[in-house]
C-alpha cells in the first residue's frame, strides 16, 4: 500500500486506538499450544486422561477447543452461512430487527453494535432451535466434568446457576477492516457467562487470548467448538477457574463471523463463591450478588475496559486476578 492510500482507507478516528492499546504483534507462539479436549471422552465417568487435559487447560488458560461434540460439519456450516446472509442483507433489513426500540432503549435481542442476535426469518428459528439443544447439550458435559474435578457431583455447577439457566446467542459480523493494527475487533473483555462456546468463522481467524501477559492467537478451528469460562464461573467456583482476557483483532481484507453461545444464571438468583469451596485456606474471593445486578454492570464495565466483578465491588480478594499483572494493554485500556 502506497502512503497516500492509507489515508483514503484509514478507519475513522474514532475507532483508532492509542497506541500503548494496539494489537501488537502475538508473541511466543511457537512454543504454545492451544489446549483439546473431547467432549464425548470427558463425559464419561472413568475418563481420567481426558479429566486431566481438561483440568491443566483450565488450569492454564480458561478456555480449551472442544472436539467430539458431535455436530456435523454440514449443520455448523449452515449455521455460519445463514448468519453470512443475514449480515449481508442491505441496512434498512437489518435494522428491522434493531436492538434499540424508538431510538432510545436498548434491548437485549436485536441487530446493532455490540449486541448482536439474529433475525429469525433469516436464521431460520429450526436451526438455531436446534444448534441451540445441541451446544446445551455439550455444555452440560463440560459443567459436570468440571465439577468432578472439583470432587462434587456432577449437577454441583448446574444446580448452582438454575436448570432453568439461560442461554443469549450473540452472533458478530467482523467487516474487512484495512488497518487491523490500529483497531479492535473486539476489545479485551472477560465474558460475563458461566460458560461460552464458541462457533467461529472457519476461514478468518482473529481471536486471541491473554496468557501470561501475552496475547495468543487461537487458530481457525474448523468444525471445533472453542469453550471460554466466564465471569459467572470465576464467582461460583471461588476462584479455582477463571476467565480469560480475550479479543478478536481484524482482517485487512476479509470478513470474520462468530456465533456465542452465554450460559447465564437466572437472573433472579444469588451467586456466590460456592461454600463448599471455601475454607480457611482459601476464603471467599467474591461477594453475593444478584444475577440481574451483575448482568446489568456487565455492559458497564465493558464500556470501561474492566470486569463486571471490579466494577461493581464484587471482589473481595485480588488473588483472581493475578495473570494480569503487568498487562498495560488491558489495564490501560
Ligand atoms: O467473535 C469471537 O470470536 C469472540 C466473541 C466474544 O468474545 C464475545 O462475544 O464475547
Ligand atoms: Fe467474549
Amino acid at each position: 500500500m502506497v502512503a497516500a492510500d492509507v489515508g483514503l482507507v484509514a478507519p475513522p478516528s474514532r475507532y483508532v486506538l492509542s497506541e500503548e492499546n494496539r494489537p501488537t504483534t502475538v508473541a511466543q507462539q511457537a512454543k504454545l499450544v492451544i489446549p483439546i479436549v473431547d467432549a464425548s471422552r470427558v463425559a464419561m465417568p472413568d475418563d481420567v486422561e481426558e479429566a486431566a487435559k481438561l483440568r491443566s487447560a483450565l488450569q492454564s488458560w480458561g478456555l480449551f477447543v472442544v472436539t467430539g461434540h458431535g455436530m456435523p460439519k454440514e449443520f455448523l456450516d449452515e449455521i455460519l452461512e445463514a448468519t453470512r446472509k443475514f449480515f449481508h442483507l442491505p441496512l434498512e433489513e437489518k435494522q428491522k430487527c434493531g436492538n434499540v426500540i424508538d431510538g432510545v432503549k436498548f434491548q437485549n435481542e436485536g441487530y446493532g453494535i455490540d449486541r448482536i442476535d439474529s433475525d429469525e426469518q433469516i436464521l431460520d428459528w429450526d436451526l438455531l432451535h436446534e444448534y441451540t439443544l445441541e451446544s446445551g447439550r455439550v455444555t452440560m458435559d463440560v459443567l459436570k466434568a468440571m465439577a468432578k474435578l472439583l470432587n462434587q457431583e456432577e449437577g454441583f455447577f448446574i444446580n448452582m446457576v438454575g436448570e432453568r439457566f439461560k442461554s443469549y446467542s450473540r452472533f458478530t459480523y467482523y467487516p474487512p477492516c484495512p488497518r487491523p493494527d490500529l483497531v479492535n475487533g473486539l476489545k479485551p473483555h472477560t465474558d460475563k457467562s458461566v460458560i461460552t462456546l464458541l462457533l467461529m468463522d472457519k476461514d478468518v481467524g482473529g481471536f486471541q487470548v491473554l496468557k501470561d501477559g501475552h496475547w495468543v492467537d487461537v487458530p481457525m478451528l474448523g468444525n471445533d467448538l472453542l469453550v471460554v469460562v466466564g465471569e459467572g464461573m470465576e464467582i461460583v467456583s471461588n476462584a479455582i477457574f477463571k476467565a480469560p482476557w480475550h479479543r478478536v483483532v481484524t482482517s485487512a481484507d476479509k470478513e470474520r463471523l462468530s456465533l456465542a453461545m452465554f450460559y447465564q444464571p437466572e437472573p433472579e438468583r444469588i451467586i456466590g463463591p460456592s461454600g463448599m469451596l471455601v475454607h480457611e485456606k482459601r476464603p471467599a474471593m467474591f461477594k453475593n450478588s444478584l444475577v440481574q445486578t451483575l448482568a446489568d454492570g456487565y455492559w458497564d464495565a465493558f464500556a470501561a475496559g474492566g470486569r463486571t466483578v471490579d466494577f461493581l465491588n464484587v471482589r473481595i480478594n485480588a488473588e483472581a486476578d493475578a495473570e494480569l499483572e503487568g498487562c498495560a494493554v488491558v489495564a490501560n485500556n
